[in-house]
């Protein structure tokens, strides 16, 4: 069963601007996927849309081999937004207790506190999210999805702002994801990040999906991620 399965996805905030075109493309359960794409390519339209925080114009969305906008497809997946916006009057412990209370999960606060450790966050679980910082936020965002262990994470941008220490840790978390037969979506202009974790590579422009293939495929293609992407950038004629 697929974590993922977009198909025939177009979409216009206005009507006359299309700025998803036919996209389609799946994700298989365990996988990392990296999306790729200049501002305004679409890629945050195409996970609001997968999320269903925009309402589907055409196509399918399946999350899970579920509806896309029904409640069990947004049991299995988990949206981590570029933004930083957490409730500001709760706890670290207390937001992921919510969180844990939407999506039936049990949460470990030993193991919570623990992750909150391990990215260098130590003694700060029970303290008003108000009082964190951005990479704070960021990570907090972060030990969230690896509390949650979601079927599918799509994470846009979170991953820009953080510590190096903390992107190393986060690396061999998602790589635990990805063994246990979960999937990712990394939203992220890091190729070199792609190139150590992604499995695959979509690269979105102008809201048309142009590559859909193995992250090996490109590198041998290409020889790296941004020779491909730079590559497209300098063929096309740009508006
Ligand atoms: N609420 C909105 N109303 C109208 N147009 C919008 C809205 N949100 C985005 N757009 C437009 O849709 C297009 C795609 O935007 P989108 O945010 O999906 O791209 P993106 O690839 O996520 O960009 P970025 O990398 O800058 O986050 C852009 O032209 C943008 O201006």
């Amino acid at each position: 069963m697929p974590a993922l399965e977009v198909s025939g996805v177009t979409y216009s905030y206005d009507g006359f601007v299309t700025v998803l075109e036919e996209v389609g493309f799946t994700v298989d359960a365990g996988e990392i996927v990296g999306l790729l794409g200049p501002n305004g390519s679409g890629k945050s339209t195409l996970i609001k849309t997968v999320f269903d925080l925009l309402r589907l114009q055409s196509g399918t969305i399946a999350v899970g081999g579920h509806e896309h906008a029904s409640p069990a497809a947004k049991s299995v997946a988990m949206y981590l937004a570029s933004n930083d916006y957490l409730p500001q009057f709760l706890t670290g412990r207390e937001y992921i207790e919510m969180l844990g209370r939407l999506y039936g999960v049990a949460v470990e606060h030993t193991a919570a506190d623990r992750l909150f450790e391990t990215f260098s966050m130590a003694g700060r679980y029970d303290d008003l999210i108000e009082d964190y910082s951005h990479g704070m936020r960021k990570k907090t965002q972060l030990v969230s999805a690896l509390l949650m262990r979601r079927p599918l994470t799509i994470i846009d941008e979170t991953l820009n702002g953080i510590d190096i220490e903390a992107l190393h840790r986060t690396e061999k978390e998602l790589a635990r994801l990805r063994a246990e037969g979960r999937s990712v979506i990394l939203c992220t202009h890091d190729f070199a990040l792609l190139e150590r974790l992604a499995d695959r590579v979509l690269f979105l422009d102008h809201g048309v999906l142009v590559t859909d293939a193995s992250t090996d495929s490109v590198i041998d293609e290409h020889g790296s991620l941004s020779a491909m992407v730079f590559g497209h950038l300098d063929a096309e004629p740009r508006p």
